[in-house]
């Protein structure tokens, strides 16, 4: 079976990509590389990040990786917390403190006005170098509380048109629709003719 490496330390990521990326076996690059890595993100777009993800990891692995630099959009915030979005209230914040201050910055603000989009970014690498980048969007609205269990990061806040939040879907239901899916899915296009 083909395999493919990941370059991340996001577990609820992982899982996703593996779940939808299947049945290509896929690795987390930290698990296999014995050195203590970690790329600064310091690029101003998710591209920029997941480049330098990738292409970093790439120098530890044989054949292709992949790298996921995600994130929350938000309009009344002019696009924040973008790609700050793993760090929105410092830089150890939990997924919880990061959607408690996403609710304090949008206080008072109403439902027509609390649109935002999630963004996902796969860099395909190999031995230091980008292959290609795919980018998918899944837009919503951000919710007045968190609600649901499901998913990671900003998923009880991200409310779809159906009413219910992201964290409320069934993990099936997230990976139809979701900005990574969609990602995903031209890599998947991609691979079929490079794999
Ligand atoms: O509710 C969410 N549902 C999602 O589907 C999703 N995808 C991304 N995010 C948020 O955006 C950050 C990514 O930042 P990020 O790309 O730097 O990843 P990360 O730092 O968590 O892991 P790594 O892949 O860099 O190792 C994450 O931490 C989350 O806060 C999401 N939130
Ligand atoms: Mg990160």
């Amino acid at each position: 079976m083909k395999k493919l490496f990941v370059a991340t330390k996001n577990k609820g990521k992982l899982k996703e990509i593996a779940e939808i990326l299947k049945p290509i076996e896929v690795l987390s690059a930290f698990d296999v590389i014995n050195e203590n890595v970690d790329v600064e993100e310091s690029g101003a777009t998710f591209e920029e990040n997941a480049k330098l993800k990738g292409e970093t990891l790439s120098k530890f692995v044989e054949g292709y990786i992949i790298a996921d630099d995600s994130g929350l959009e938000v309009d009344a915030l002019n696009g924040a917390p973008g790609v700050f979005s793993a760090r929105f209230a410092g830089e150890n914040a939990t997924d919880e403190e990061n959607n408690r201050l996403l609710l304090d910055k949008l206080k008072g603000v109403p439902l027509e006005k609390r649109g935002a989009k999630f963004v996902c970014v796969i860099a395909l690498c190999k031995d230091g170098e980008t292959v290609a980048t795919f980018r998918g969007e899944c837009e919503g609205r951000i919710a007045f509380e968190m609600r649901g269990s499901n998913g990671f990061g900003y998923d009880p806040l991200f409310l779809l048109s159906d009413g219910r939040t992201m964290a409320e879907l069934e993990a099936e239901e997230k990976n139809e629709i979701s900005h990574r899916r969609k990602a995903l899915e031209q890599l998947k296009f991609y691979l079929n003719n490079e794999f």
